[in-house]
């Protein structure tokens, strides 16, 4: 009816002035501005004023007769009611605000609930040489998530990308479909919620845990090389596997090598893994090196010149993280430059000297502090300011005393020095956290796994 009455309405105005006889200038003046707005209650015709000081008037002398020409022009029996502009609006507005921060509460949540870092999107990954394929091949599974290529399998060397392509293929399906099932997991999390349901900690059962991801719609799993070589965890994600891709739901692994030449790797998981695409990753060469590393500038908002940013891309060749945590090093730098009044400016100097410990004169990447705090920031899922910063929270406080363990294990640099690169701490802070972490491992098993983790991403 609505519609009919948007149709009609020139002529509802027409019939209504030579009815009643009104003059030209009343039906301009009054009439014309008029706007079919609703119709509610089934029988309640609300129409849209301009003006706020029209409205008392308008109820008092045309709202009968605006209902009479309706019904007769329209054959709608009905009463008439009018709705000041301003306020239609006001109320849009804030259905719209209501409906957008919704959206945005659900994706938030959604995309915790999920394991998802925004930030890694198909638009902030580079394409080169080095991936295009694994990329391809990522795009059309985001695009058909079951469809085609299941499971889909991408693989290649520390830091070159693989999780930021899962998640973006994870981002990719939750926009165009929020209501899917996702879950991203790295395989370290799947062993300790395996090792967790199996002990029964905090009534966690291994029903509990089968459900959960036996019930997901696109599973992704990260860095599967780790649950190789551990027997109940490669049986149980046999069988997680097996009720997905049965159900024609989406799986995606990522491992460091191919499923071929992961040597403790059961057949019975290896020949599922070939039944879908394997993809990899390679390094990058030096265009997209400096292409990634504008992208970064870009996101970031920084500033480099161009010699900057080529001296990176030319001395740091295999490993993505390692060429952004470069460019950090060397902002970090300026910022800390001239007593702290201004920036230092960002030049050829001073990147050197930012990166004197990460790029020795024969060009081989040693082990650094600032290395390792990169890849436990990258693991925790925190910024290498947070583990820095003087925060006492639990969720980083572990993290930093892991950094701390790590440094004493992996480097030579004395406890003094390590401090110093932590955030300017005390020798006897970093010799506590040592300890702590040493005593935890002897009956800590989940954490012994994310060492060995750390320690692998660390020294390839
Ligand atoms: N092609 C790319 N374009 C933009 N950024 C990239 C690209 N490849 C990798 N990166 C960035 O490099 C960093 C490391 O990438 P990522 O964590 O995805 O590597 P990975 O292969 O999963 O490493 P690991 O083997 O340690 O799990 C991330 O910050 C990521 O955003």
């Amino acid at each position: 009816m609505l519609e009919t009455l948007k149709e009609k309405w020139p002529e509802i105005i027409h019939f209504l002035k030579n009815e009643y006889d009104i003059s030209e200038v009343s039906v301009e003046t009054w009439l014309l501005p008029l706007e079919i707005y609703s119709i509610e209650d089934e029988s309640v015709v609300k129409l849209i004023v301009p003006d706020a000081n029209f409205l008392g008037y308008l109820k008092k002398k045309y709202s009968t007769m605006l209902a009479v020409s309706i019904g007769e022009v329209t054959g709608f029996k009905c009463k008439v009611d009018f709705v000041v502009k301003d306020q239609i609006q006001e109320e849009q507005l804030k259905a719209n605000q209501l409906i957008q921060n919704n959206q945005l509460m659900v994706s938030q949540t959604t995309l915790q609930e999920a394991g998802l870092n925004p930030k890694y999107t198909f638009d902030t990954f580079v394409v080169g040489a080095n991936n295009s394929l694994a990329h391809a091949a990522s795009l059309a599974v985001a695009e058909s998530p079951g469809e085609i290529y299941n499971p889909l399998f991408i693989y290649g060397g520390v830091g070159l990308g693989k999780t930021h392509l899962m998640h973006s293929i994870a981002n990719f399906i939750l926009k165009n479909n929020p209501n899917t099932k996702i879950m991203y997991v790295t395989s370290e999390k799947f062993t300790n919620e395996l090792i967790d349901a199996i002990r029964n900690k905090n009534n966690y059962s291994t029903t509990e845990f089968r459900e959960k991801y036996r019930s997901i719609d696109v599973l992704l799993i990260d860095d599967i090389q780790f649950i190789i070589g551990k027997e109940s965890t490669q049986e149980e994600f046999f069988h997680t596997f097996n009720a997905l891709h049965d159900a024609k739901k989406q799986i995606i692994i990522s491992s460091d090598k191919p499923p071929r030449e992961i040597e403790t790797l059961e057949e019975r998981l290896r020949s599922r893994f070939e039944w879908g695409l394997s993809v990899d990753i390679q390094s990058p060469d030096y265009e997209t090196r400096m292409a990634i590393l504008r992208k970064k500038e870009e996101l970031e908002g920084y500033n480099i010149d161009n010699e900057v940013i080529k001296y990176i891309a030319t001395n740091i060749k295999s490993n993505i993280r390692e060429l952004e945590g470069a460019l950090t090093k060397i902002v970090a730098l300026s910022k800390l430059g001239n007593n702290g009044s201004s920036n230092k400016e960002i030049n050829l100097a001073l990147a050197e000297e930012a990166l004197k410990d990460i790029i020795s004169p024969d060009g081989v990447q040693s082990i650094t502090p600032e290395l390792i705090l990169q890849v436990v920031a990258d693991h925790f899922d925190l910024t290498p300011q947070e583990i820095l910063s003087q925060k006492r929270n639990k969720e980083i406080v572990y993290p930093r005393q892991i950094a701390m363990y790590l440094c004493r294990n992996m480097t030579a640099i004395p406890l003094q020095v390590i401090g110093k690169v932590l955030g300017g701490r005390d020798h006897t802070t970093i010799l506590h956290g040592i300890e702590k972490i040493t005593k935890d491992l002897q009956n800590n098993q989940s954490l012994q796994n994310t060492i060995d983790i750390l320690k692998k991403k660390i020294h390839p």
